[in-house]
């Protein structure tokens, strides 16, 4: 395990901010923290780092207890939102300046020939990271002469520079617009694939999350509500939170569901089905959404289902339909209804 958080708490003043989280992350996985703002996903992280101190529990890195550690002796490294790069310094300068400094407090004169050999050693490192992160053709330019999305790559070629063994990345995407941060996490997956460095990342984003991490955890009001890969999480929510988290999620009975496991029937054939009626119709894309009335539940239930299926099923404004859950459908009880799960 590269990384092992055992029982850690945090409190600030009366408020938990973190209860009694456990949670093993092996070497080389890519694992997201996801919720919803003021979860505690950041709290975690900066506590891993260093950054924060835990109130009780225990940090391992590779091995060794890391808790009372300050952050540079835990060979981590990081980036956050809004990553603060030298402003006056060219792009190759910034991601030069963590190997010079650990090479002999920086390069300074009079050079002799170890500072010679350490000056071409950095330079050749620069340059592979700059290629790592598609940067080379900007070696030269200032950081206000790139984009956004060219900024936070600078910042991970930073990060990266001091082979850390383990990579937290705070919402490295969040300030940036939606097309930008889909290419960065594009990017950001065939990078990890490359260099396989332990990578912890924040996200409220749960698209981002399912579609970049081998594992995420699922933190709630200081708790982890589940850990798992993203499959699992989708297919096999541990409760309606996760659920609703996750994805589109749509009550039916005792059940929440997602709106494109319902059955809709013209007639009541399946026992147990759900009558109602069909009140608003949407064409999205090559999808039909139904919002549909049923007897003894106040909110509507959603049902998405192809444009060609609703075709087949000749459904129009005020149609009679009758809703079951598909076989295999990824459904939990309204704990509100204390339902059963199927
Ligand atoms: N220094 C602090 N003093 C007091 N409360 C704090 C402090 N830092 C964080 N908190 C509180 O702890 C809770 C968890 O914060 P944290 O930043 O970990 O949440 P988060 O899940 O990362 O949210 P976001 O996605 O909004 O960053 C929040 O309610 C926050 O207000």
């Amino acid at each position: 395990m590269s990384i092992e958080v055992r029982g850690v708490g945090k409190r600030y003043g009366d408020f938990v901010a973190l209860d009694d989280i456990n949670v093993s992350l092996p070497t080389g996985q890519l694992t997201a923290l996801l919720g919803p703002s003021g979860g505690g996903k950041s709290t975690l992280l900066r506590i891993i780092a260093g950054l924060e101190t835990a109130d009780t529990g225990s940090v391992e890195i590779e091995g060794a207890d890391a808790t009372k550690l300050p952050p540079q002796k835990r060979n981590v490294g990081f980036v956050f939102q809004h990553y603060a790069v030298f402003k006056h310094m060219s792009v190759a300068k910034n991601v030069a300046f963590g190997l010079e400094i650990r090479a002999h407090g920086g390069l300074r004169p009079p050079w002799t020939p170890q500072k010679r050999r350490d000056k071409e050693r950095i330079a050749q490192k620069v340059a592979e990271l700059l290629e790592l992160v598609h940067l080379s053709q900007f070696a030269h330019r200032l950081p206000s002469q790139l984009s956004g999305g060219q900024r936070q790559r600078l910042a991970l070629a930073r990060a990266l520079a001091v082979e850390p063994s383990v990579l937290l990345l705070d919402e490295p995407f969040g300030a940036l617009d939606a097309k930008v941060r889909k290419e960065l996490r594009d990017w950001l997956r065939r990078l990890h694939d490359e260099v396989h460095v332990t990578t912890v990342f924040v996200t409220h984003d749960q698209e981002e999350a399912l579609e970049v991490a081998d594992e995420i955890v699922v933190i709630n009001e200081g708790r982890i509500e589940q850990i798992g890969t993203p499959d699992q999480l989708y297919d096999e929510p541990a409760n309606d939170f996760v659920m609703g988290f996750l994805g589109e999620v749509t009550r039916l009975g005792p059940l929440a569901l997602r709106p494109h496991d319902i059955e809709v029937a013209v007639a009541p054939g399946v026992v147990g089905s759900t009558p109602g009626v069909v009140r608003r119709a949407l064409r999205v894309g090559f999808e039909m959404r139904l919002t549909v009335d049923v007897e003894g539940q106040a909110e509507p239930v959603l049902v998405v289902l192809s444009r060609t299926h609703a075709r087949a099923l000749d459904l129009e404004l005020g149609s009679r339909v009758w809703l079951s859950p598909t076989t295999g459908a990824t459904a939990v009880a309204v704990p509100a209804l204390g339902g059963v799960s199927v």
